[in-house]
């Protein structure tokens, strides 16, 4: 390409032609430019200088001798050479200027031609023009012409772009339809002071799609100037309502934020109708807390157990107002359940109030017997049967109580059944109904422990029993229709672990919450907030309060000092409204003294080269029991073989009929190979569970 050069431009566009005939080839009859020829001024004024300068010598030539006065205007004007020469200097800058002016306005004419096909009646450029760029510009068009938006960006972006890469400065083209104006203006340009977080965040929104028309602003700053929180706005859609969505969105967010200088982490709070989210710091959620001494809430019907993020203290209201009166706890083996019963039970315990407990498995709750409030701990299937019994007969004598007495049901005193592994505890049950001994079976159906665990689930609440509830993995037996919707009463609920996704929607009714929870740190989880949604929380560590020393012994000094530092002075008092209760309560703690006076516990024996069934495992053997609709193919589980005796099989397949309006499960087929060609199919209806020979650990995984 032919380099330019400026100094021929100037010379041609000071002397050459007029544009008009310059540009325009002969044969074409276009219109004619707006902005005429450039005419320069400066010579003239140059001249006079340069006349003035050289007189003297002018004043021997024949000429000036020949006219007199001419002399005399030669010295006069020779003696003003350095005003002229002033005045030249400055007639050159000036011109120098309009020159300039003219030469926007010609590029403007170009632009305006070119992108709107309107031919200017006025292009003003006003004195003095910018020297680099132009500064501002007023272009008249023709009366009533139509310049359309397209053609406009177009011309905005032509006069962006003939102003180079300024860096500074901006331009603004507006166009004044009923004025057939177009005023063009030049703004500074804000220099970019955002922090690179606020940077990193606006790009990321701007680049995606995830948002309609993001912009973020800074919400808070901390006393040093650092940004603690920020403000995003976009236009609201149905996806910015959505939990999921909003989750997702959060990881993101705090993922583009990063590390904060503060140690804390980012959390953010939605107003999805308005269009926003505040994203802000909060303290992170601690790696452990031991249960605190202090009561931590002073209200005696809450009942504190975890700390979530910012140290928010999470409690289980227990009064009779609450909406969410009984509580569940999923967590697989080690997850830190019986911690947060203990959590519980001993922040029940210092509040005054009794609680009795059944541990199927014998090992989790045995240490809290004899503890202060603590009525009783059953293990036995039969007696943990009677027991529930003998709650439901609580129940209805503490309504009749409040019926005559005419009083209101909050003046009752409060009492915590707490059911720890409910399924093994039901799958215990389930065998016993189909037991050799007809007087059990009898006694069993007589009790009817479900049916009066499904009672007590939807009434105990009124009648001050409150239910906490213990299991290895959500399952809707205990949430669906069937179970009388005890979801509803189950409100406040706490999952340690990771839940698979059915648990999560069970659980929380969102298939994300729970699901990524930190494993490595024991005592993590999502509970209940006070507002009812999910929240992360850690569990407070209560150690084990057995005193019996093979217990005690374990437990590190400062363990010891928190569980001597819980343990109230003065035992809540039990108040039964009904003998069913009495009468239990009172055997179950002389069949525990007998047992603890005289029990005995055979010793282990060695494996000899006797001959044992080992396919077999004994009536109550069995590591763990499931809902039956839990059941996965692949899954070993125990049957009872011909004699009645539990054999572990692979199972084949699982068929699950469910209701086709609620989804509930009505019954489940499995089909287990036995090698031969005949395939056994077994029917479990839909609260029916099934025993396990190993921990069952597939909601890990899931
Ligand atoms: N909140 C907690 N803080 C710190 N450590 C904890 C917490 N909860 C549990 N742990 C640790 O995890 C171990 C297992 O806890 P825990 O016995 O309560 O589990 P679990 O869910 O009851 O298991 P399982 O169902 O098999 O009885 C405890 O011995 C303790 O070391």
């Amino acid at each position: 390409m032919a380099q330019r050069d400026p100094l021929k431009d100037i010379l041609i566009e000071l002397f050459g032609p007029a544009p008009s005939a310059r540009n325009r080839p002969s044969s074409q009859s276009a219109p004619e430019p707006t902005v005429g020829a450039y005419r320069t001024l400066a010579p003239v004024a140059v001249a006079s200088a340069a006349l003035a300068f050289y007189a003297p010598h002018l004043a021997d030539t024949a000429l000036t001798n020949a006219v007199d006065q001419a002399g005399q205007l030669i010295t006069t004007l020779h003696s003003y050479r350095w005003p002229l020469a002033v005045l030249a200097a400055a007639w050159i800058a000036v011109d120098i200027l309009r020159w300039r002016g003219h030469q926007q306005s010609l590029v403007l004419e170009a632009q305006l031609r070119q992108t709107t096909r309107h031919l200017p009646i006025k292009v003003t450029v006003p004195f003095p023009p910018g020297i680099g760029a132009l500064r501002s510009a007023k272009i008249r068009l023709p009366r009533g012409a139509i310049v359309r938006p397209k053609e406009m960006d177009e011309f905005t972006t032509a006069v962006r772009g003939a102003a180079g890469r300024t860096g500074t400065h901006t331009y603004t083209v507006r166009h004044h339809a009923h004025r057939d104006l177009i005023l063009i203006t030049r703004t500074p340009i804000e220099p970019d002071t955002r922090s690179p977080r606020h940077k990193a965040l606006q790009t990321a929104l701007s680049a995606g799609t995830i948002f309609k028309e993001p912009a973020v602003t800074v919400d808070s700053c901390d006393d040093d100037g650092i940004e603690i929180g920020y403000k995003i706005t976009f236009t609201p859609s149905l996806n910015s309502g959505a939990r999921g969505f909003q989750t997702k969105v959060d990881e993101a967010l705090a993922a583009l934020a990063g590390h904060h200088e503060s140690g804390r982490t980012w959390a953010t709070e939605w107003t999805p109708s308005e269009g926003y989210l505040v994203m802000y710091l909060r303290a992170p959620l601690p790696i452990r807390v031991d249960h605190p001494l202090a009561l931590v809430d002073e209200n005696l019907r809450h009942l504190p157990y975890a700390t979530g993020a910012a140290n928010l203290s999470l409690y289980w209201d227990v009064s009779t107002k609450s909406n969410k009166p009984h509580c569940l706890i999923v967590g697989p083996t080690g997850g830190g359940k019986t911690s947060v019963i203990r959590t519980l039970l001993t922040e029940a315990s210092r509040r005054g109030i009794p609680f009795l407990g059944v541990d199927p498995k014998m090992i989790e709750l045995d240490g809290l017997e004899g503890y202060p409030g603590c009525a009783a701990i059953v293990y036995d299937a039969v007696r943990s049967a009677m027991l529930v019994r003998a709650l439901h007969a609580e129940m209805m004598a503490r309504n009749h109580y409040v019926h005559v007495k005419k009083i209101e049901p909050s003046q009752l005193p409060l009492l915590i059944a707490v059911l720890d592994e409910f399924f093994i505890l039901s799958g215990k049950w389930q065998r016993l109904a189909k037991d050799e001994d007809e007087e059990i079976r009898a006694q069993i159906k007589q009790l009817d422990p479900l049916g009066a665990w499904a009672d007590l689930a939807v009434l105990a609440r009124s009648a001050g029993i409150r239910l906490l509830l213990g299991v290895q993995r959500p399952d809707a037996s205990l949430f669906g229709s069937s179970s009388g919707n005890a979801r509803d009463n189950f409100g406040t609920r706490i999952s340690l672990g990771n839940l698979s996704q059915d648990g999560a929607l069970m659980m929380w009714g969102d298939a994300h919450v729970g699901r990524e929870v930190d494993t490595s740190i024991p005592g993590r989880g999502v509970v209940t907030a006070l507002d009812g949604s999910p929240v992360d929380a850690q569990m407070w560590w209560t150690p084990n309060v057995d005193p019996h020393p093979n217990k005690w012994n374990q437990l590190s000094k400062q363990e010891k000092a928190i569980v001597h530092g819980l343990t109230p002075t003065e035992s809540p008092t039990f108040e039964f409204f009904s003998t069913e209760l009495r009468e239990f309560v009172e055997s179950e703690r002389a069949l525990a003294r007998r047992a603890r006076e005289y029990g005995d516990a055979p010793e282990p024996s060695i494996l000899t080269d006797i001959a044992t069934d080992h396919d077999t495992v004994g009536v109550d053997d069995f590591a763990d029991a499931i809902p039956a609709a839990a059941v996965t193919e692949g899954m070993v589980i125990l049957l009872d073989d011909d004699n009645g005796d539990q054999v572990p099989v692979t199972v084949d397949t699982v068929t699950i009929a469910r209701d086709k309006d609620t989804d509930d499960v009505l019954e489940t087929v499995l089909s287990i190979n036995t090698g031969g060609r005949v395939k056994t199919t077994v029917h479990f209806d839909a609260t029916e569970v099934v025993m396990l020979p190993e921990p069952d650990t597939v909601h890990t995984t899931a």
